[in-house]
């Protein structure tokens, strides 16, 4: 066990019109500011009082010790408190537009979980995360409602082996990074929140945001195996508010916190955690087993003086408490014991609801059956769509192209209206194809022989093309009908694709659109085309960059191809499994029937028939048995379920992977036809913070798309 004293960190919003009586001395750990109402200067003292701290420094000064003492098997507590738009939101998830570089403390945090998890390969970690909302003094499930799921029992604090527990909240295992951040997003979209005279977007609940890790070894067969917890709290703000109920209710909880935190420091005997639903959560965090930080945001402005005066008064006392942190051991032969008895449970359940004719288990087969198949049919019409959009397009504008050629051909003053470099060697291959159909034809001949004239072409239809995209974004206008002018994300949307596959046709569209800005006078020296197009890119494939770039866009490629192999047959042992389900179910309900006719469990009690009593007990046991198998194979289908949809968000992620391996790859192709191969390895640099934000960012569309 280990004493340590509860960190203090002050942390200062940027100021509009910063106090001259707010002073923080050089050291960053002594601070002074004057009184308004009386000119009595107060003086305080805290771990670090940060001025300009961005995310990612506030995160290593505050966070990150946190995060690992968790990872070392104790718990810790963030807190972070201040007045109404002091930043405390800000702080713990993030800013409003939710952009990777000013992320949270919570998304550092996973992020640094997962990293050590992937550097100790011989523990198991078992990370979980939930999200718990205080309003009006009730504690609400962030995770089920973001879920959209029916409301189970509503979470409640109880007590087990001389710990605090949660019981009935949602804990939802994380795998990776990207589903911690779908749940973050999803529980932030569900969060109360209302308009205060100084941040319309006020948080008017406190949320605490809970990860759990669990940790054992992969190897050792030892029986210990540490449980620890992370707080990550955003109280709402402390603002002379309005006489609404919803204000009276923060202002009590934030009060007795205040009070819990005075009596603490005061080392009293009796602390009133009961007091509120919030103090009463925090208490391990305050006054138990947990390392604990405060990061009291203050607005630094001379209109917010005595606001922040408040503020750091109240940081101050927290800085005397201490709290007492454990390793938090637990014993796996207890939690054997305790699987075993919950399995068992769960049997008595299954046969008591095959007596009643209308099991659990049938209701949930069905469920999940019912869930597979309208994945299904989502998935299936999906596809129609997507290809189905995608090759009418092309056609569509594929059409064009040939008709435009046709006519250049008859007359060689209709010169093609060609928007691209694609559109150009579509037209290429096109009259190429004509020429070896008709090789007598000299107009043929001597149209191909003046590409020059549709390069300019090109160029000229680019330009006009920009000016006219920029002229209709400003006036939001409607896309033209033209089947080449509407974007393959607005082919996606009005087909009601979901957002993974709506941003890949974006970045199909904008990969385009970056096309037709190239400079392609720069790709051919004087009048003569130096080599057609098709002959520059396999050389260009057979150079040392170009072999490498599509490696990696092959081997993207491959790795999505393999992943819906995979789901599909993910989806087959369900289909499979589902089948078996409900052919036991049928023979338990067949034997659950004569069990019922032959007297039920009374029977037991018949002496006078021992034969049919013995049936009836052999006829339970069996029954229990069928039960406990399904309900194990019943399991099996959750899981595989939830394989399927972590094997789909495998595919978005790849398949963003994989624009962006297509991307370098033609930049670099660019880069090469400019005769800027040299400068090509910085052009194509692999940015790692490119990848990351593209990623960061396409999980928050697709979490705020669900919403
Ligand atoms: N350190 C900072 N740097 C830049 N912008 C900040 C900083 N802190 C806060 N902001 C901005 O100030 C605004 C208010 O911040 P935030 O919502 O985090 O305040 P809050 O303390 O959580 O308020 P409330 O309690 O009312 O919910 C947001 O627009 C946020 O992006």
């Amino acid at each position: 066990m280990t004493t340590s004293p509860l960190e203090v960190f002050i942390r200062f919003r940027p100021a509009t019109k910063a106090s001259k009586d707010i002073v923080v001395e050089p050291n960053n750990s002594n601070m002074s500011v004057i009184n308004p109402i009386n000119k009595s200067k107060l003086n305080f003292t805290y771990n670090e009082v940060m001025q300009n701290a961005t995310q990612e420094e506030v995160y290593s000064k505050v966070c990150k010790k946190s995060v690992q003492h968790v990872l070392d098997g104790y718990n810790s507590c963030i807190i972070a408190t201040g007045q109404t738009s002091a930043g405390k939101s800000y702080t713990i998830v993030g800013d409003e537009a939710l952009t990777y570089k000013t992320r949270g403390m919570i998304a550092r945090s996973i992020e640094e979980i997962f990293k050590t998890a992937e550097s100790r390969p011989g523990v198991n970690f078992d990370v979980k995360f939930s999200v718990i909302e205080i309003l009006n003094d009730k504690i609400v499930d962030l995770l089920q409602a973001s879920s959209k799921q029916k409301q189970t029992d509503p979470p409640q604090i109880m007590e087990s082996n001389g710990k605090q527990v949660i019981k009935n909240l949602t804990q939802i295992q994380l795998h990776n990074v990207s589903e911690g951040l779908e749940l973050l997003f999803g529980a932030e979209s569900c969060r109360s929140t209302g308009s205060t005279t100084q941040n319309p977007q006020s948080s008017r609940s406190h949320v605490i945001y809970l990860i759990t890790i669990r940790q054992s070894s992969r190897t050792e067969d030892t029986i210990a195996a540490t449980e620890s917890k992370l707080y990550l709290v955003d109280l709402a703000g402390s603002e002379k508010m309005q006489s609404d109920s919803m204000s009276s209710y923060i202002n009590k909880s934030l009060a007795a916190l205040e009070q819990c935190i005075t009596n603490l420091a005061q080392n009293q005997v009796h602390v009133p955690f009961r007091q509120s639903k919030l103090t009463h959560v925090l208490r391990d965090c305050l006054g138990g087993s947990s390392k604990t930080a405060l990061i009291a945001c203050v607005r630094p402005d001379e209109e917010f003086v005595l606001e922040s005066i408040q503020t750091l008064r109240f940081a101050q006392r927290a800085v005397n408490i201490k709290t007492e942190a454990a390793v938090n051991v637990i014993n796996r032969m207890f939690e054997a014991g305790g699987d075993q008895r919950q399995i068992n449970s769960q049997v008595t359940q299954a046969v008591s609801e095959a007596l009643e004719g209308q099991g659990g288990i049938g209701q949930l087969q069905a469920k999940v059956l019912r869930e597979l198949e309208a994945e299904n049919r989502k998935l299936k019409a999906e596809i129609l769509l997507i290809t189905g959009a995608e090759a009418k397009f092309q056609a569509t504008e594929q059409d064009g192209l040939r008709k435009q050629v046709d006519n250049w051909v008859a007359d060689a003053a209709r010169l093609p209206e060609l928007q691209s470099r694609a559109d150009y060697q579509f037209c290429l291959e096109y009259m190429k194809q004509k020429i070896q159909s008709q090789p007598s034809s000299n107009s043929l001949r001597l149209n191909l022989a003046s590409p020059p004239q549709l390069l300019t072409q090109i160029n000229a239809n680019a330009n006009t093309q920009q000016v006219q995209q920029s002229a209709r974004s400003d006036s939001k206008a409607q896309p033209s009908s033209r089947g080449a002018t509407r974007t393959y994300g607005q082919i996606a949307e009005s087909n009601g694709l979901s957002v993974s596959t709506k941003l890949t046709f974006e970045m199909a569209s904008t990969l385009k659109n970056d096309e037709k800005k190239l400079d392609l006078s720069q790709t051919h020296s004087g009048d003569k085309l130096e080599a057609d197009e098709n002959d520059r890119f396999e050389l260009f494939r057979r150079s040392e960059n170009g072999t490498e770039l599509s490696k990696e866009l092959q081997g993207a490629r491959t790795l999505t191809k393999s992943l819906k192999e995979e789901q599909k047959s993910v989806e087959g042992e369900v289909k499979k499994l589902g089948e078996e389900v409900n052919k036991k179910k049928t023979v338990l309900a067949e034997k659950a029937l004569v069990f019922k006719q032959n007297g039920g469990e009374n029977a037991n009690q018949n002496v006078v028939n021992f034969q049919q009593n013995q049936n009836q007990v052999k006829l339970l046991d069996e029954m229990q048995k069928m039960s406990t198998d399904i309900q194990q194979t019943v399991n099996k289908i959750d899981q595989l379920i939830q394989k399927r949809e972590q094997i789909q968000d495998q595919i978005d992620t790849q398949k963003i992977k994989e624009e962006y391996a297509r991307r370098k790859l033609m930049v670099a192709f660019e880069a090469y036809c400019a005769g800027l191969n040299k400068k090509s390895s910085q052009v194509v640099k692999d940015n790692s913070e490119e990848k990351e934000n593209l990623l960061y960012s396409t999980i928050l569309n697709r979490t705020k798309q669900r919403k």
